[in-house]
C-alpha cells in the first residue's frame, strides 16, 4: 500500500516548531513555487522559481529563502511533486529532479519535511476553499460524509480522493487515475482515438486531457476530418478557439472537455463520490464558458441507468490561482 504523505520529523517533541514560518512548495514539471505560511495559516511572499534553474529541491529552497528573508528559518515544510510519493527517494515525472525527503530536511535544516502528491494538495484544499474559489458546473448538493474525487487537467492529468473517515476527518488518497484507458463514447471519439492507438501504445486519458492531450486530439481530428493543422501548440489551439476564428480547434476543446466528463463520471462511479467532483490544473478555469458550452456535463451524465445518479453529483472548477497552496498551508501550521 503506499503511503498518501510521507513525513520526517526526528524530533518527536517538535520543540523547535512554531518559532519560523512554514514552508511550502508545490513542484511541477516546468515551476517550484514556494511560500511561507505563518501562525494564521495563510501562505504569503510567494515566488515561482523555473525547476531547469536549480539542481534540485534544496538548491531552489535556499535561492528562494535568500530573496524573501523570512525573520526566522521555517522550522517545518510541506511540498507537493508532480509524481507517485512512495517513500524516501522522490522522481519527478516531467523534470529530472531526484531528491531524497530526508536528506532534503536536513539540508534546509528543518525540523519536519511532508512530501504529497500534487493533487493531495489540491484534495486536501477542497474543504478550506470557499464560494469566491470555484464555480458550480451542474448537479445537486454534496452529500455529507461521502468521498470527493478530484481531477485536472494541466501538464499531466492529476486524479485524487478525499474519503471521509466517519469521524470528521479526511484522508486524501493518491491516485493514478490519469493513466486510466480512454475510452470513445461516440462514433468521432471511435475515430480519433484510433487515430491515436496509431500512435501510441496506450491511449490513456492523459494523452488526450492534458496541455499535450489537446495537441494529440487536435492533430487526430484534424486527421479524421482532413485539414492541415493550423496550430501547434495548445494555447495557440484555445486563443484560436476563443478567438472565433477556427472551429476545429474549437472542436478539439470541445473533444477534451467531453471525455474529460466521460473520465469524471467514471471515476465518480468507482469512487462512490457524491460529496461531489472538483476539478483542478491551470487549463479549465482558462475556458469557463466554453467549459459550460461544451459536451462535459452531459458526458458526465451520459451512464444508462445511473444518469440520475450522476445528475445529482454537484461539478466544481476551481478559479483559486494555487489551491495546493491551501492545502500544504494545513500541513505545517
Ligand atoms: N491557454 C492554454 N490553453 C490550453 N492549454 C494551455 C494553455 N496554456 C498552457 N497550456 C498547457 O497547460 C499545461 C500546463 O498546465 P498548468 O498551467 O496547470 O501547469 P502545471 O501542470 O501546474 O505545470 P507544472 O508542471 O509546471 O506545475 C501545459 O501542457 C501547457 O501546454
Amino acid at each position: 500500500m503506499v503511503p498518501p504523505l510521507v513525513t520526517l520529523a526526528p524530533s518527536a517533541d517538535g520543540t523547535a516548531a512554531a518559532a519560523g514560518p512554514g514552508l511550502i512548495a508545490d513542484i511541477g514539471g516546468t515551476n517550484a513555487r514556494f511560500a511561507l505560511v505563518g501562525p494564521d495559516g495563510v501562505a504569503h511572499d510567494s515566488r515561482t522559481l523555473l525547476c531547469a534553474d536549480y539542481e534540485g529541491p534544496t538548491a531552489a529552497a535556499r535561492a528562494y529563502l535568500a530573496e524573501v528573508r523570512p525573520p526566522a528559518a521555517p522550522v517545518r515544510g510541506a511540498f507537493c511533486v508532480a509524481c507517485p510519493v512512495t517513500g524516501d527517494a522522490v522522481a519527478l515525472t516531467n523534470n529530472p529532479w531526484r531528491f531524497s525527503v530526508e536528506a532534503t530536511r536536513q539540508a534546509l535544516g528543518l525540523d519536519r519535511l511532508t512530501v504529497v502528491n500534487d493533487f493531495v494538495a489540491n484534495a486536501l484544499a477542497v474543504p478550506l476553499l470557499t464560494d469566491a474559489d470555484r464555480v458550480r458546473v451542474g448537479g445537486g448538493a454534496s452529500v455529507p460524509g461521502m468521498p470527493v474525487a478530484v481531477l485536472g487537467p494541466g501538464t499531466g492529468l492529476g486524479v485524487a480522493l478525499l474519503v471521509p473517515t466517519g469521524d470528521g476527518r479526511v484522508v486524501p488518497v493518491a491516485t493514478e487515475g490519469g493513466h486510466v484507458t480512454m475510452p470513445a463514447t461516440d462514433a468521432r471519439e471511435a475515430a480519433v482515438l484510433e487515430r491515436l492507438a496509431r500512435r501510441f501504445d496506450h491511449v490513456s486519458a492523459e494523452r488526450v486531457i492534458s496541455g499535450a492531450g489537446l495537441v494529440n486530439l487536435y492533430q487526430a481530428l484534424c486527421g479524421v476530418e482532413g485539414v492541415e493543422p493550423a496550430a501547434g501548440e495548445a494555447a495557440e489551439i484555445g486563443r484560436r478557439a476563443l478567438d472565433g476564428e477556427d472551429d476545429v480547434c474549437l472542436r478539439a476543446l470541445h473533444l477534451m472537455f467531453g471525455m474529460l466528463g466521460t473520465v469524471a463520471g467514471n471515476l465518480a462511479l468507482s469512487s462512490g463520490a457524491l460529496g461531489g467532483v472538483t476539478i483542478m490544473g491551470g487549463i479549465v478555469p482558462r475556458y469557463l464558458d466554453l467549459f459550460r458550452a461544451s459536451p462535459f456535463r452531459a458526458k458526465f451524465e451520459a451512464k444508462g441507468r445511473f444518469r440520475d445518479y450522476l445528475a445529482a453529483i454537484p461539478v466544481d472548477v476551481v478559479t483559486h490561482r494555487y489551491p495546493a497552496f491551501v492545502g500544504l498551508a494545513g500541513l505545517v501550521v
